[in-house]
């Protein structure tokens, strides 16, 4: 788990190190250039002197950067080119000196873009100062350098790129790899900023945190998996957790299979799905190991599990809702851990009142269009800040809310929020969401002993997306993007899991 900033707050950082801490804003600058160096120089290998570098600079500091790259370059044998954009009475003063440094070096500095073919184009226009859309003659700059052959390194943030949200403010430049400083920029985890970024390297720099300062946002790799706990070895079904998948309606009892057998993959204990009577055969013909259980004696079911998946495919009639209803008033008042998901949260949208049973035991899984339906909100304002979107209905719920899409966020109600950067297109398919709703509750279940107010349970539903997304990327890897179905995601988290525990 990594911490990932906002722009603000990578600039509170910044001006802490500086002015409190006393640490030259040169001397940063001049290892963060330093660190792009290092990391060009690894690609270019042995034949760095036959590579021809521009540098595009801003008027800001991160211009100062590009600058101070191309200087060291200059300095290194390599042949490297300024390119100055913008008005030079708005350099920073930091750029100004480095603008005074490189000429001291007599680095060369070119008024035309083509007047060379280059091999490499460094992008220091905007880095976290970007504030507003991006028109004009910088446009243009960005659109040319898009156009241009060569590989493409941003110094901190391909310019254009919102560091906060990822969006693309009117352009943004295509990089290829992004040297970024100090930490990871929320804007370089969230798409389109992810894409646009390529390969993301963090490079210390001398900046951090104020001590005492407690960060809100993180990212979750695959490394963070090592969280995932050990199997009691002298464990049994029982204590390995009892999953209760409220699940299925008519002609959709696939979702209840998935959700069992995301359930399943984790290495729960027991599995029993409550559906309708004609979901029965299918159901246990696919999946003998799952108890089937079709009479309405919803008490004994609730008695008998430590957690419940509510909605996957359970459809949108009144039993369906009555049922739903009467789980998550249990839930609430024995204080049972919930996976919420699918129609569950359309019914919950339809059912504003529901909003009195969810508290901090449920988890809530809505994809973007649920999302819109529970806040009223369009899908185009919630992709604009997809953190802040699933911050605010925790918030507002006091429940989890794993926010999904290609980069799903899970927020906790206490403002904490982290952003999975494992999962892969290939899980834009049918039924990969229950397969999620399944992993989300063997992950609460893998700690039955602890009772659900103990539990940090954002932190193991956002460990429970990041697995489900690594069980997509091993999908993935056999079956291919193309080919792979949301049962091969399952199987995908139980490999994950292999590798992970050993067996
Ligand atoms: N602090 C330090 O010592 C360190 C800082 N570091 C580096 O500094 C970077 C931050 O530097 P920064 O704060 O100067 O902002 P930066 O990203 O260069 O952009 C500001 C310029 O852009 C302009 N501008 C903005 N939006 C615009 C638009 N749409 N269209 C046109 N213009 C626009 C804005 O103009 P203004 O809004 O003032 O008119 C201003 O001129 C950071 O990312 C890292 O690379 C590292 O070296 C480590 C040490
Ligand atoms: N491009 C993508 N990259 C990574 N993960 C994705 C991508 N598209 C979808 N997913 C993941 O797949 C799942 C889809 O869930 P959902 O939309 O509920 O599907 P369904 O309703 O068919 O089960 C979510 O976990 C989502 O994060
Ligand atoms: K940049």
């Amino acid at each position: 788990m990594k911490q990932v900033v906002t722009c603000q707050e990578m600039k509170f950082c910044d001006s802490y190190t500086i002015e409190r801490m006393g640490v030259p804003s040169c001397v940063l600058m001049e290892r963060a250039a330093l660190k792009v160096v290092e990391e060009l120089e690894k690609r270019f290998a042995g034949e760095y002197k036959k590579q021809k570098i521009l540098c595009v600079c801003g008027s800001g500091n991160n211009g100062g950067d590009g600058v101070a790259i191309a200087r060291i370059l200059h300095q290194h044998g390599c042949q490297s080119t300024i390119y100055l954009a913008g008005n030079p009475d708005h350099r920073t003063e930091e750029m100004q000196r480095q603008c005074q440094i490189a000429a001291n070096y007599q680095v060369p500095v070119v008024n035309n873009l083509h007047s060379e073919e280059y091999t490499t184009i460094v992008d220091a226009i905007f880095g976290v100062g970007l504030t507003r859309e991006i028109k004009g003659e910088y446009r243009d700059l960005i659109a040319e350098l898009n156009e241009m052959s060569g590989w493409k390194v941003a110094v901190d943030l391909p310019s254009g790129v919102d560091g906060d949200t990822g969006a693309e403010l009117g352009i943004a430049f295509h990089a290829d790899l992004t040297v970024t400083f100090a930490f990871r920029k929320a804007g370089l985890c969230l798409y389109p900023g992810r894409k646009l970024a390529g390969q993301v390297i963090v490079a210390d720099v001398g900046i951090y945190r104020e001590d005492g300062a407690e960060p809100k946002l993180f990212s979750m790799e695959k490394s963070d998996l090592r969280e995932l706990p050990e199997k009691e070895a002298d464990g049994n079904k029982g204590t390995f957790g009892k999953i209760l998948a409220v699940a299925g309606s008519s002609g959709m009892c696939g979702a209840a299979f998935l959700s069992a057998s995301g359930a399943f993959a984790t290495g729960v204990g027991m599995v029993k799905i409550v559906t309708p009577e004609e979901n029965r055969i299918p159901l246990q013909t696919m999946l003998p190991e799952a108890m089937i259980s079709c009479t309405d004696d919803l008490e004994k079911d609730f008695d008998w599990c430590d957690v419940l998946v509510i909605g996957p495919g359970i459809g949108m009639t009144v039993k369906a809702a009555d049922k739903v209803q009467f789980f998550l008033k249990k839930a609430k008042q024995e204080k049972k851990p919930v996976v919420l998901d699918a129609d569950g949260l359309n019914l919950l949208a339809e059912n504003p009142k529901w909003k009195n049973y969810l508290d901090s035991h449920v988890i809530l899984t809505p994809h973007m269009g649920e999302m819109s339906r529970l806040t009223g909100k369009s899908i185009r304002e919630l992709k604009s800040d997809r953190a802040g979107a699933a911050r605010a209905l925790a918030a507002e719920t006091g429940a989890v809310c794993v926010l999904k899409d290609a980069c799903t966020v899970t927020a906790a109600p206490d403002g904490r929020a982290w952003i999975s950067l494992s999962g892969n297109a290939g899980m834009a398919t049918a039924g990969s969401g229950d397969v999620l709703s399944g992993v989300l509750a063997g992950m609460q279940a893998m700690y039955p002993e602890t009772p659900v107010e103990e539990k940090d349970t954002g932190f193991y539903a956002a460990l429970g997306v990041l697995l489900h997304g690594a069980g997509g990327d091993q999908a993935a890897v056999r079956k291919g993007m193309a080919g792979m179905k949301a049962g091969d995601i399952a199987c995908g988290v139980a490999e994950i899991l292999k590798e992970q525990q050993n067996f």
